[in-house]
């Protein structure tokens, strides 16, 4: 097999420089949400970049996306861990903003990780040629690791794929460490079943809960772009299955609209969620449906 170019490089970068929306234009579609308010990322997930040649894994680092005046030391020192175990450090600033202090922190934090850093300096639509420049030079100055600086728009798509290239290069030769039509590292069918079980533990009373498994029987594309997923909810006696229902249907709408919601916001597309619950006695001794949800069964293709 051809040797190919693979490892982890992490996102650094003060709130809404752009990350996410970088992530999605490397990989062509929405992947990961994106907004104006910042930190609006909530359990960011890895991405990954396949081609012929290299696998990237974009990796987050904890804390770093959070206020950094808020950081305590336990943070920086986690934030400082997480980049040294990657291979490249990818230092993202918004060129419009100028550097700003809290660049200056971040900058600080990729120094004590010792991590070889590639600089890009972003939204260079907006910004003024000289602005960005001195931008880049400054953190270039900062930064005693870095290896290029780059100017891009992330959103318009300038100098993305140059980066991609320059990051390929600095990677070390390596395994392909995921399938290649994998883009994040967690199955959807996963985070699909973590977010109906987490509406039901708000919605419902103690012991509803603790009787209740879910597992994703089947996610498939429509050919109308949405994606449809259905699960089964497993509980143990049939008034908990009356609970789960509620009156006329109202809990469980409540409980599929919700996490509806929130896998949509996941995958940054529509889905249609259809929920059934099925009274299993004893589930909990039924190996077979533990196995199917730590296992997994499929995940999108
Ligand atoms: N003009 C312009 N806007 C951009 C560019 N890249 C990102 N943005 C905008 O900047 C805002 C923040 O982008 P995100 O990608 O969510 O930023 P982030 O760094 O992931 O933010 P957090 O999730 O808060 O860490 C969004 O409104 C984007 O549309 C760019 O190249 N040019």
């Amino acid at each position: 097999m051809m040797n190919i170019k693979s490892g982890f490089v992490a996102l650094a970068g003060k709130p809404n420089v752009g990350k996410s929306t970088f992530i999605n234009t490397v990989l062509g579609r929405k992947v990961v949400i994106v907004s104006d308010k910042p930190q609006t990322t909530r359990n960011r997930i890895n991405c990954i970049y396949t081609d012929k040649d290299a696998q990237i894994v974009f990796v987050d680092t904890p804390g770093i996306h959070k206020p950094l005046h808020r950081l305590g030391e336990y943070m920086v020192r986690a934030a400082v861990q997480a980049l040294k175990g990657v291979d490249i450090v990818l230092f993202m600033l918004d060129a419009a903003d100028g550097f700003t202090k809290t660049d200056e922190q971040v900058a600080k934090i990729v120094n004590e990780s010792r991590t070889k850093t590639i600089i890009a300096v972003n939204k260079i639509d907006v910004a003024g040629e000289e602005k960005a420049k001195s931008v880049g030079e400054l953190a270039k100055s900062m930064v005693e690791n870095a290896v290029s600086v780059h100017y891009i728009s992330a959103l318009k798509g300038i100098g993305v794929f140059e980066l991609l290239d320059r990051i390929k290069e600095e990677l070390p030769e390596g395994p392909q460490y995921y399938p290649e039509d994998m883009i994040t590292d967690r199955p959807l069918s996963f985070m699909a079943a973590e977010i109906i079980r987490e509406k039901i533990f708000h919605l419902t009373r103690q012991e509803v809960p603790h009787s209740t498994a879910v597992v994703i029987e089947e996610i498939k594309d429509r050919p109308n772009g949405v994606l449809y997923i259905r699960a089964n909810i497993y509980v143990e006696r049939d008034s908990q299955k009356g609970i789960l229902i509620g009156k006329n249907g109202s809990m469980i709408k409540k409980i599929g609209t919700l996490a509806r919601e929130e896998i949509e916001f996941l995958v940054g597309r529509k889905v249609f969620l259809d929920l059934n619950v099925k009274v299993k006695e004893k589930w909990r001794e039924k190996d077979f449906i533990i196995l199917q949800e730590i296992g997994l069964k499929h995940d999108i293709e």
